[in-house]
């Protein structure tokens, strides 16, 4: 199956090294366990030394950081710790936005753009603060009514897993009130200003972040929005202030439907037949499922073979890094086979 394992010793200790040295989420070495005995998706390393040359080739957008890309456009940004606690609300909520098969997206109107996805979600918590809705205060947050969230998302269809964004809305302001005096810069400066503590803060705390499977009984972690969340914080601050936030490089990509979809395109990750048939028929795979995981699993694992190989070329790049250049790329996905259909909170 999977072709990384290496052919002589050195090469495996070196993996051994690399992977212990630089995974304090626990995210690649659960992976990678996946990944040996994935049964339903490949990685191809020849692909994988493709891309690493196109980007070698391609030196701009490479530089690319969260930071230099944050698009003000849609995402309300004030300079304050307001902002910060607008952000941690934004993630929250940033999953699954895509319709059922044969059926038209969610959207929305913002400044006479028709937007549908995660623009359409970060547009209309910007929209709903320019409407004076107190969206970064936390007790505001803890009691907000089905009514007040229907009003934010108000557009063409409806926004999907509507119950669950209620939820994750009142579940971000209860935490943040009851441990960090109603504001996230709290825990920001509680964790070290680290990257890595604040994941795991936002795992331990905040119970819709908690991201993690199971796969043949063991447990695998990808803790897509907790990590999404520090990048956007960065982001948004652009690596100043509240978004000095330091071992984002040990961050994994965060893994959503759409870089798998990327992936897929430029076979770095291949479907076995049937598990090929449903995504392209764009039926649903289960939550939770051995497809779903691996699915997941490959995308980080084969993200971090790229990583590797970019940097064997010269090319420090962080997985973050990585990750905004694939997803862009899947911004303008029409062209390629359809991204999983899973139903979740989780990306
Ligand atoms: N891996 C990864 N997944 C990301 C993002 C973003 C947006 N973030 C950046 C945007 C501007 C700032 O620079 C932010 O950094 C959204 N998503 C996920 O994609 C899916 C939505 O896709 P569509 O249906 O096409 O809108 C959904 O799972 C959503 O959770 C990312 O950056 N990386």
């Amino acid at each position: 199956m999977a072709e990384y394992s290496s052919s002589h010793n050195d090469a495996a200790e070196n993996e051994r090294y690399m992977l212990s040295m630089t995974d304090p989420l626990g995210i690649l070495s659960s992976v990678h366990k996946v990944v040996e005995r994935s049964a339903h998706v490949k990685i191809n390393p020849a692909p994988i030394d493709h891309l690493s040359q196109l980007w070698l080739q391609d030196n701009a957008p490479a530089r690319q950081s969260a930071a230099s890309l944050w698009d003000e456009r849609y995402h309300f940004s004030d300079g304050t710790a307001r902002t910060v606690n607008w952000l941690l609300v934004l993630d929250a909520l940033n999953f699954c936005f895509w319709a059922e098969k044969g059926q038209d997206r969610w959207t929305i109107e913002y400044q006479g753009q028709t937007l549908n996805g995660y623009w359409a979600e970060a547009a209309a918590l910007k929209r709903a603060v320019e409407e004076e809705l107190p969206l970064w205060d936390a007790n505001y947050l803890s009691t907000i009514s089905e009514a007040t969230v229907a009003h934010i998302f108000r557009g063409t269809g409806t926004i999907p897993l509507f119950e669950q964004r209620v939820q994750h809305a009142r579940e971000v302001g209860r935490v943040l009130l009851e441990r960090y005096a109603g504001q996230f810069t709290q825990a920001i400066a509680q964790s070290g200003r680290n990257a890595i503590q604040l994941v795991l803060l936002l795992e331990r705390y905040f119970p819709s972040f908690r991201d993690v499977a199971i796969y043949r009984g063991s447990a695998v972690r990808f803790l897509k929005r907790a990590q999404i969340t520090i990048a956007d914080i960065s982001g948004s601050f652009h690596g100043k202030g509240w978004g000095a936030i330091t071992n984002q490089d040990q961050l994994t990509i965060f893994a959503d439907y759409k870089l798998p979809q990327v992936l897929r395109d430029y076979n770095v990750l291949e479907y076995q037949t049937e598990l090929a048939q449903r995504v392209d028929n764009q039926e649903l795979i289960p939550a939770g499922s051995e497809e779903e995981v691996e699915i997941r699993a490959c995308t980080i694992w084969a993200c971090e073979l790229l990583r590797r190989a970019l940097q064997q070329q010269g090319r420090r790049v962080t997985a973050a890094e990585i990750d905004m250049r694939l997803w862009l790329l899947g911004q303008q996905s029409d062209a390629m086979h359809p991204y999983h259909r899973t139903r979740t909170i989780y990306y």
